[in-house]
């Protein structure tokens, strides 16, 4: 059931409807889980927002570059139920960002997050309100990284539990030169269900995944680098040229790949992201149909003019 994905959807569309690139740009597309899959989106919303306490803050930027906050800093930016809700409306917001080029995604006061309040998860701990928070969370972040921008999580202090599986839901990792990312399940007799799992395993394969998760080990930035789990490392904001705070660094990293027209940036992302989830033939329809989207375009004529020389 859970396979019933995208890859199905666009199957569907390639062969009935003839342009895939329609479909990637559709919302409902991100979703995993719909009323077929017994899941009440309405009904999981509602419950959730009984369990309130911190929130979700969006800055979108004239760079094209917005800044997602998980911001509960008393609880070391633990998700409560309503930041869960938040989480998905702030991706609806994000999937309707004409301009949107790349996501920022930090947790304030200087760390990540800490995963699920656990408060929160001490009242829904029944097996059928675990199972529809697991399909509300898989279908927002399967959603987050189906985002037409490039994304970043910056990651300072630490990243546990849920917290460590949001990380996953980016294209990239930043980790502060002192930070930690655990994914602790093991510890709570757990696995991850946000889809971290999955993530994790297409992100450093299936041996490193394996010694994360059965170890519940504790990545720091050296050992996320050596296994290709973060991309980068980030100074500390004393330390950094011109004292920059992790966030500029973190936005001054991610504009080398931001750089140039939104529907440029969105069409590499588009043809990266079908390569990534499709099998081959499928993403190659998908390619040819994000490449009829700039092809002509602005951007290409303006380039065809200016006779550029890639020296
Ligand atoms: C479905 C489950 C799974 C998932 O979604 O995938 C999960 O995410 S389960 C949650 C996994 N996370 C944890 O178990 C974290 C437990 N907390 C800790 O290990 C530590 O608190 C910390 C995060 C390492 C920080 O330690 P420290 O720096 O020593 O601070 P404190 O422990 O004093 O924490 C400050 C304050 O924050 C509260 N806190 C921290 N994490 C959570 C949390 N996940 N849920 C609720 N509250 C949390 C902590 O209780 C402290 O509050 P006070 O006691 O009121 O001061």
């Amino acid at each position: 059931m859970v396979l019933c994905t995208l890859r199905h959807q666009l199957l569907k569309s390639s062969r009935c409807c003839g342009s895939t690139v329609r479909l990637l740009q559709r919302k409902s597309s991100g979703c995993v889980y719909s009323s077929i899959h017994g899941f009440d989106k309405e009904e999981i919303r509602q419950k959730l927002q009984a369990f309130p306490g911190g929130s979700i803050d969006l800055l979108k930027q004239d760079s094209g570059i917005a800044v997602l906050t998980i911001n509960n800093p008393s609880r070391m930016n633990a998700f409560s139920g309503s930041m869960m809700v938040d989480l998905e409306e702030r991706v609806t917001e994000l999937e309707d960002w004409a301009d949107g080029k790349g996501l920022i995604v930090q947790g304030a006061a200087g760390t990540f997050s800490s995963g699920s309040d656990l408060n929160a998860v001490r009242a829904i701990s029944n097996p059928e309100d675990g199972m529809k928070m697991c399909m509300f969370m898989q279908n927002a972040l399967t959603r987050l990284l189906r985002l037409p921008l490039i994304s970043v999580a910056l990651v300072e202090g630490k990243a546990l539990g849920g917290g460590s599986e949001l990380t996953t839901a980016c294209d990239f990792r930043l980790m502060a030169s002192d930070s930690v990312i655990q994914f602790v399940h093991k510890h709570m007799g757990l696995v991850p269900g946000w889809g971290g799992a999955s993530r994790l395993v297409r992100i450093v394969g299936s041996q490193a995944a394996l010694k994360l998760l059965g170890g519940a080990i504790k990545v720091d930035s050296e050992l996320g680098l050596n296994i290709g789990l973060a991309d980068d490392v980030l100074e500390a904001n004393e330390a950094a040229a011109g004292g920059e705070t992790r966030l500029q660094q973190a936005e001054k990293w991610l504009s080398r790949y931001t750089k140039g027209p939104a529907p440029v940036i969105q069409a590499v992302k588009r043809v990266v992201l079908s390569g990534r989830e499709l099998p081959l033939s499928d993403a190659l329809r998908a390619e040819k149909d994000v490449f009829g989207t700039v092809w002509g375009g602005p951007a290409n004529l303006q380039a065809l003019a200016k006779n550029s020389k890639h020296k």
